[in-house]
């Protein structure tokens, strides 16, 4: 079906309609991940945003049940140059068009994507509609500028769990698939409590890879009910919409800080930010992809990165014992705090990748180690 996309600055392109088929309006993004279309369209991140591709085919490998970075896709719209018709990977169980049918999510192709992230770069991410009604572009434009903004929006709540519950897999093997959680003689295991912002699978992985036995929770979960559970550490997932929304977590993460070691990650990362009495802003376009290069502060090594964030932490309010740890040297915003004193850190970026490069996976590690220390 032909459709339009309108943007809130008035630019309009014309595509066609794949997946479901029916209006939506939401924030526009790009994103310049090579490969991982599946887990760019699971990451419960995306919630409240529409998602533009510049690799120009899509689709090519199909859809498998292994990738998913979340029970189902919590985007609104999925944006591409061109879906491929002939999918095909051993994996594979059914198309990325019949995939989005299921689940209900839009999906615009037959469009120039390069001229549309371009136009983003420039004016930065806005509020778009993608519509079959392409004989009234006016209207259209009117609807992308009377939807929500992005800043002030708590969708947290629509992408964390209801009750919680263990996470037992680890590592995926071409082999023998995904691991359990086992436990060795002799090695310790650490029990941790993740905070579901709007977690990914690939976190709570590479988590239970590193040995730790992880309790999932709801969002709106309690650090008294958290601290029940005795945990050795606390996990902060990524997640949707803007840090500042997301008061409850703040306060929880404010009343855990220096009674338990704590980790987080990008959402998580900017509201522990926001607990240790920082701030956040929304950046013009953010960083979605897996190219982002990031410079430890301490050995000046350089990791490139997967990223998904629109909004960043602020360096001009991080507190006293605050540190920044690492920068990113495309734009020089931050991308990791420490507490000076405490066991508590964040990054920005996501070193779990699922997709992108996995420079960062030994932080992980570094977590472990931390709760090792804190004993
Ligand atoms: N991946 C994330 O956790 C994103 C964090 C936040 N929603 C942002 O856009 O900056």
């Amino acid at each position: 079906m032909e459709a339009l996309l309108a943007l809130e600055d008035g630019r309009l392109f014309r595509g066609r309609m794949f997946g479901a088929e029916k209006e939506v309006t939401a924030e526009i993004v790009f994103n310049t991940s090579m490969a991982g279309y599946q887990e760019v369209l699971t990451d419960p991140s995306y919630c409240g945003q529409m998602v533009v591709m510049t690799y120009p085919l899509i689709g090519n490998y199909g859809v498998n049940p292994e990738d998913y970075e979340s029970e189902r896709p919590y985007l609104s719209a999925f944006i591409i140059k061109e879906l491929s018709g002939i999918p095909s990977n051993w994996r594979s169980t059914e198309t990325l068009d019949a995939f989005m049918k299921r689940h209900d999510i839009v999906g615009l192709q037959g469009l120039d994507t390069r001229a549309l992230t371009r136009h983003i770069r420039e004016k930065g991410a806005q509020r778009a509609v993608i519509s079959a009604a392409v004989s009234n572009p006016d209207a259209l434009i009117e609807k992308a500028r009377q939807a929500p903004h992005m800043e002030g929006r708590d969708l947290v709540r629509e992408v964390t769990c209801q009750q919680p519950y263990i996470w037992e897999e680890g590592d995926w093997d071409l082999r023998t698939g995904y691991s359990r959680f086992e436990t060795h003689a002799g090695q310790k295991n650490y029990s941790v409590v993740a905070m579901d912002l709007g977690i990914k699978y690939n976190i709570l992985r590479k988590l239970t890879q590193a040995g730790c036995r992880v309790t999932v929770v709801p969002a709106t979960i309690s650090a008294e009910d958290i601290l029940k559970f005795k945990p050795d550490g606390v996990f902060l997932s990524n997640g949707p919409g803007d840090p500042a929304a997301v008061t409850y977590a703040v306060e929880t993460v404010r009343t855990l800080v220096g009674k338990v070691p704590i980790f987080g990650i990008c959402l998580g990362h900017q509201i522990l930010n926001l607990a240790l009495g920082g701030s956040t802003y929304k950046l013009r376009f953010g960083h979605h992809g897996g190219n982002q290069p990031v410079m430890d502060a301490d050995s000046r090594k350089v990791e490139i990165t997967s990223q998904n964030h629109g909004f960043a932490v602020d360096a001009t309010t991080t507190q006293p014992d605050v540190e920044i740890i690492s920068l990113n040297l495309n734009d020089q915003t931050v991308e990791g705090i420490r507490h000076k004193t405490l066991p508590v850190f964040s990054v920005q970026y996501h070193p779990e990748a699922a997709p992108g490069p996995q420079d960062s996976a030994h932080l992980f590690q570094r977590f472990v180690e931390m709760m090792k220390s804190a004993q």
